[in-house]
């Protein structure tokens, strides 16, 4: 068996807030988790449980925590797609994409990563012109022009119709499989979903998070390869899981 390269280590003794009250919540307690180059890992909790503030964490957008990540993730490149595309209204679709190239990279060819999103007829558009599903795919375009060692996506399919959800869950799979980065190095994907089916359609491995405070209750690796992945086979893993979890029925 070859020996996956790590991309992160994390150790999250904990994360607490403060309540304006001043009372203190738990968010995360214990939570250690790897990750490699090249893996697809969905992070799959309930509701509220501490799955922003898990990848806040991973991601170093928040450093107010007890435990430590390996490298500090301002080594990495991070892509990030938001639940909410956070495009800049009075920038077309090309220019959101451009502006977070570094400035020796801000004037490169970005037909390739616009047409294999669909995009290359919305490029010349504004955000407030776009549906949900077209302004996610721009948001994952973005993502992904800086060729980032870690992509993150924070539940990229909700509120989706089907054809559109179908379209992101197509981009997501083509931006897994591509070689990642344009230096051959590759990339790993962290999502967070409430969606068991949609985890079970794409991931390599699931990490299953316990209730608020959070912590890792099992770990889930799917082998079979993702075109061979059928809707009874997703709907048996789905029901195995809700089985075994029952803080999973719900998500
Ligand atoms: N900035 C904050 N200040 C205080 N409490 C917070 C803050 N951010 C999150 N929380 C609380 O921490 C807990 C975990 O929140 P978090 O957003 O990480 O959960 P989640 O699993 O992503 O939720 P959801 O499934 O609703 O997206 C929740 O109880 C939330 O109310």
């Amino acid at each position: 068996m070859t020996h996956a390269e790590s991309l992160l280590e994390a150790r999250i003794t904990g994360k607490t807030y403060r309540r304006p009250d001043g009372v203190a919540m738990e968010a995360v307690h214990d939570l250690s988790l790897s990750l490699a180059r090249g893996e697809f890992v969905c992070l799959i909790g309930p509701s509220g449980c501490g799955k922003t503030t898990t990848l806040r964490i991973l991601t170093g957008l928040d450093r107010d925590f007890a435990g430590r990540i390996t490298p500090d993730p301002a080594q990495l490149a991070i892509g990030i797609a938001f639940q909410e595309p956070r495009l800049l209204p009075w920038r077309t679709v090309e220019e959101n994409i451009r502006l977070v190239l570094p400035s020796a990279r801000r004037s490169m060819d970005l037909s390739g990563l616009i047409e294999s999103f669909g995009l290359a007829a919305h490029r010349a558009r504004y955000p407030g012109e776009l549906s949900l599903g077209l302004a996610r795919r721009v948001s994952l375009a973005r993502a992904l022009a800086v060729e980032p060692d870690l992509l993150v996506l924070d539940e990229p399919f909700v509120s989706l119709d089907a054809q559109a959800a179908a379209e992101l869950r197509r981009c997501v799979t083509l931006a897994a499989e591509r070689d990642g980065r344009g230096d051959g190095g590759r990339m790993g994907v962290l999502m967070v979903t409430h969606n068991v089916r949609e985890a079970l359609q794409l991931a390599d491995r699931l990490v299953l998070l316990a209730p608020r405070p959070t912590y890792i209750l099992e770990e889930v690796h799917l082998d079979v390869p993702r075109a061979a992945r059928s809707p009874d086979w997703i709907e048996a893993g789905r029901a195995a899981l809700a089985a075994r979890f029952p803080v999973l029925r719900e998500v």
